[in-house]
């Protein structure tokens, strides 16, 4: 393996992305993934080190249509060096293995993607009363939608009193997904959650603010994000301060923390919301109706399930909304353009 093969497998770099970059077969492009997004501008990390660079206008042009996605923190990039510019050119966007998306601020139909390439979501959530399954729920939804491994991680184990009863109450939620407890102040519960990072693996964070995110990335990450806003002397000599948003460990590993993380709200699908689900799907099909929306009609087995005492009330409950939120709203999207394409129909007559 050559020196700068293994740099690149430290940024997390593997074979199909590989396999995808060289059948780009330029002479002139080297790999390299994205370590901070500006907007306009990026920085990469590349095994010549980190470099900024931005993308060119056929590429935006390519973004515009819909012929290529925007790069994210987290992407694999194709680009061509400039040193003597000080900017290198972006020149293609390497397949995803997995993205996490959430909607756009008010606007229901955007999606916005924040991190791609990750391999595990904490999905992080305090211990404290505002401990809401509801909403991890919703993180749930999010991940499972990502393609990412998720980890329920609760924060602030150091501020709850009954933490037997508050893992149970969440660990029914997802009982498939892995649960720690961790407090960020004693130390507590972390040896468990180190498990999930290194390896060149992508550990990204999602969770409410003041969950504690930030706490247990600096008890993670330590030192390498000392690094932020480090004043560096770039190949010109001149100094340059570093943002980043992709974090390499010393010891290995890369956590990812953006601000679209921290905003990251509810980006649900219906395939999302049924494996988030997955019990209630199961109780669904012994439904007589296979439509069944477990309401009023007879023979449903999901309403038995919750008579026996098999499934809580509230589950069924956030079930309902989300399915609400989520599924409904397409419908009625549908309905919509059936009627005004009716409507356009008559009036061409
Ligand atoms: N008692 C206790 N407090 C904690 C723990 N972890 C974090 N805190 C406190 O919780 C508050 C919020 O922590 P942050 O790490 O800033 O939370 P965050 O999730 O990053 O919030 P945003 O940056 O807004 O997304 C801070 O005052 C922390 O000191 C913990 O394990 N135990
Ligand atoms: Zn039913």
């Amino acid at each position: 393996m050559s020196m700068d093969e293994h740099v690149l497998e430290k940024l997390g770099w593997g074979p199909p992305f590989q396999e995808a970059w060289r059948s780009r077969a330029s002479d002139v492009e080297e790999p390299a993934r994205i370590g901070a997004d500006f907007g306009v501008e990026y920085v990469l990390y590349s095994a010549r080190g980190d470099m900024r660079a931005t993308i060119p206008g056929r590429l935006r042009m390519a973004i515009r249509k819909g012929q290529s996605v925007r790069p994210v923190v987290g992407d694999w990039v194709s680009f061509e060096p400039r040193i003597q510019e000080g900017t290198s050119i972006i020149q293609a966007v390497l397949p995803r293995r997995t993205q996490l998306v959430r909607k756009a601020a008010g606007r229901a139909d955007e999606e916005q993607v924040v991190a791609a390439n990750v391999d595990v979501v904490f999905l992080v959530s305090a211990l404290t009363r505002d401990l809401n399954p509801r909403r991890l729920e919703r993180y749930l939804t999010v991940a499972w939608d990502s393609g990412a491994q998720p980890v329920l991680v609760l924060t602030k184990s150091d501020l709850c009193e009954d933490l037997v009863a508050a893992r149970e109450r969440i660990a029914t939620l997802a009982p498939d997904v892995p649960l720690h407890t961790v407090s960020s102040l004693t130390g507590e519960g972390l040896d468990a959650i180190w498990q999930y990072i290194g390896g060149n693996r992508t550990v990204a964070l999602i969770g409410s603010s003041g969950v504690g995110k930030s706490t247990l990335i600096n008890r993670l990450v330590g030192s390498a994000r000392m690094e932020v806003g480090a004043v560096r002397e770039d190949d010109k000599g001149r100094h340059t301060t570093t943002h980043r948003e992709l974090f390499v460990l010393p010891q290995g590993g890369l956590v990812i923390d953006t601000p679209g993380m921290r905003e990251l709200g509810l980006m649900e699908s219906e395939e999302g919301v049924r494996t988030a689900f997955v019990d209630i799907e199961e109780l669904s099909a012994g439904c007589r109706f296979s439509d069944c929306r477990h309401e009023k009609e007879p023979g449903c087995a999901v309403r038995e399930a919750l008579r026996s005492g098999q499934l809580a009330p509230e589950r069924l409950e956030s079930y309902r909304k989300l399915v609400q939120e989520v599924v409904r709203p397409k419908q009625d999207t549908r309905k919509t353009t059936r009627a005004l394409n009716d409507f356009q129909k008559k009036r061409g007559r």
